[in-house]
């Protein structure tokens, strides 16, 4: 079988991809390469060897269990101990504790991080922003950032620790993984569960993103509840890969494994691209945020974020989050007399929010592709001033307004994160975000109405009324 490059683009763009979410799935490269009528048989065809990937403990119910089975020409066990890394890697957390991380009520913000400019692979380019929980403890996420500018060679990455939601930024991804080949597009977003073996390419050299890691628990479609049987992210435009496979003896090559949030390396003289069929609900898949379907009010008031979850990683609490990923994309806005834009809330979720493109609409300024923000439980938060000021003179008949040429996203959990040293000290904190809403004016006006309010109210009991009571 012809490999396609992993320098250009040359073939990527072409591949094919099995549609659905959540499927069983199964793929060939080579015709009659799946066993048939048993997962296990004593000589699997091609003389393959079966291997079993499992993304549920054993016995979790038929409902959640996930796991594929890989026809490849050696095992994944085949390869030298692991060592930890050297050098190490002193940005990455999966454990969030005083030790590693601490907690600020802060609102936070961050301008979009260069693109180094020593050669940077995926692995080197990833960094912890903040998170909560333990990926020993199978309950938490990190989110992540990433900023590269070369392909990963003669290595492999494994994640033991979590599945990683992969949103680019800048630059495409060409992702090789066990189970076949992704093209993941900034505005696309791609899904790698836990365990699986992949090689990122970076065709368009400088790349940034952002990586949500989740612990102990899959991403899975939101429930529509009374929109209906269709809507939001629909099942068929999740793009899982077909079977690519590659026999070479490649000495020296490395398979780089995140464990705890160390990375430890291990050594094997082939690659791990080797499944020449597989089948099974685990498997890597991608996603175009353009295909969402979002639904809004159509009359008055703003409707919540959730009602743009794309995909939600469940606590144990019903309707309770660990961790959902929701989007912002271009949309109409139409309710009449109501203040469009986010309100001013706190939430007991904490936000973590990214912009791919375009201006984020209750943002003005400052809030930059590629940046972010971080607004923990119960942090207030809202549109800045800017964006404030303009929507109040748009008046009480704003025609119809479409948000355009614009994607923000955001992380959201239930779960309260820690944040990183090395993201609390950066150069790249906007130390002066608190600004946006300083200049938020007091609007308020007694209006020759009585105040019934007893602080309006002068101890004599006269009623203030007009430029007296403050406005
Ligand atoms: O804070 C944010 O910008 C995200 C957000 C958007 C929205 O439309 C309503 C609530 C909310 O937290
Ligand atoms: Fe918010």
């Amino acid at each position: 079988m012809e490999k396609p490059s992993r320098d250009d683009s040359g073939g990527w763009a072409e591949l094919e991809y099995q549609s659905g979410f959540g499927n069983h799935f199964s793929s060939e490269a080579l015709p009659g390469a799946l066993p048939t009528g048993q997962n296990n048989p004593l000589l699997c065809p091609y003389g393959l060897y079966a291997e079993q990937i499992s993304g549920t403990a054993f016995t979790a119910p038929r409902k959640q269990n996930q796991r594929s089975w890989l026809y490849r020409i050696k095992p994944s066990v085949t390869h030298e101990p692991f060592h930890p890394r050297i050098p190490g890697h002193k940005h990455l957390v999966s454990e969030f504790n005083q030790l590693t991380s601490s907690v600020t009520p802060t609102q936070l913000r961050w301008k979009p991080a260069d693109v180094p400019d020593a050669p940077t692979d995926f692995i080197d380019g990833l960094y912890t922003i903040c998170g909560a929980g333990s990926s020993f403890l199978r309950h938490g996420y990190a989110i992540h950032m990433y900023a590269a500018n070369k392909s990963m060679d003669g290595c492999a990455f494994c994640n033991a620790d979590g599945d990683f939601l992969i949103v680019p930024q800048k630059g495409r991804l060409l992702i090789t993984t066990e189970c076949g080949k992704l093209q993941v597009s900034p505005g696309e977003m791609v899904v790698l569960p836990q365990g699986f073996r992949f090689a990122i390419d970076l065709p368009d050299g400088p790349s940034r993103g952002y990586v949500a890691e989740v612990f102990g628990t899959h991403f899975q479609l939101p429930e529509l509840g009374p929109i209906g049987a269709n809507g939001l992210a629909s099942p068929r435009d999740f793009l899982a890969p077909t079977a690519w496979f590659e026999e070479s003896f490649l000495p020296g090559y490395t398979i780089v494994q995140k464990f705890g949030g160390e990375l430890f390396t291990a050594k094997q003289d082939f690659s791990p691209f080797n499944v020449v069929a597989w089948h099974g609900n685990y498997v890597p898949y991608k996603y175009d945020l353009s295909k969402f379907c979002p639904y809004n009010t159509v009359l008055v008031d703003h409707g919540d974020p959730s009602i743009n979850t794309v995909l939600t990683a469940p606590s144990d609490k019903v309707g309770v989050a660990l961790l959902d990923f929701v989007i912002f994309p271009p949309r109409w806005l139409v309710a009449e007399h109501t203040f469009r834009p986010p309100y001013y809330h706190r939430n007991c979720m904490s936000e973590f929010m990214g912009l791919i493109y375009g201006i984020y609409e209750a943002k003005a300024d400052g809030f930059l592709p590629g940046g972010a923000s971080l607004h923990s439980c119960m942090t207030p938060h809202g549109p800045d001033t800017k964006t404030y000021e303009a929507t109040i003179a748009r008046g009480e008949d704003a025609e119809p307004l479409r948000i355009s040429g614009t994607v923000a996203f955001m992380f959201e959990s239930s779960l309260i994160p820690r944040v990183c040293p090395w993201a609390l000290e950066s150069p790249n904190v906007d130390a002066d975000y608190y600004r946006c809403w300083i200049g938020l004016r007091s609007h308020f006006s007694c209006n020759g109405r009585q105040a019934v309010n007893s602080s309006l109210t002068a101890n004599s009991g006269e009623v203030l009324l007009g430029d007296k009571c403050g406005a």
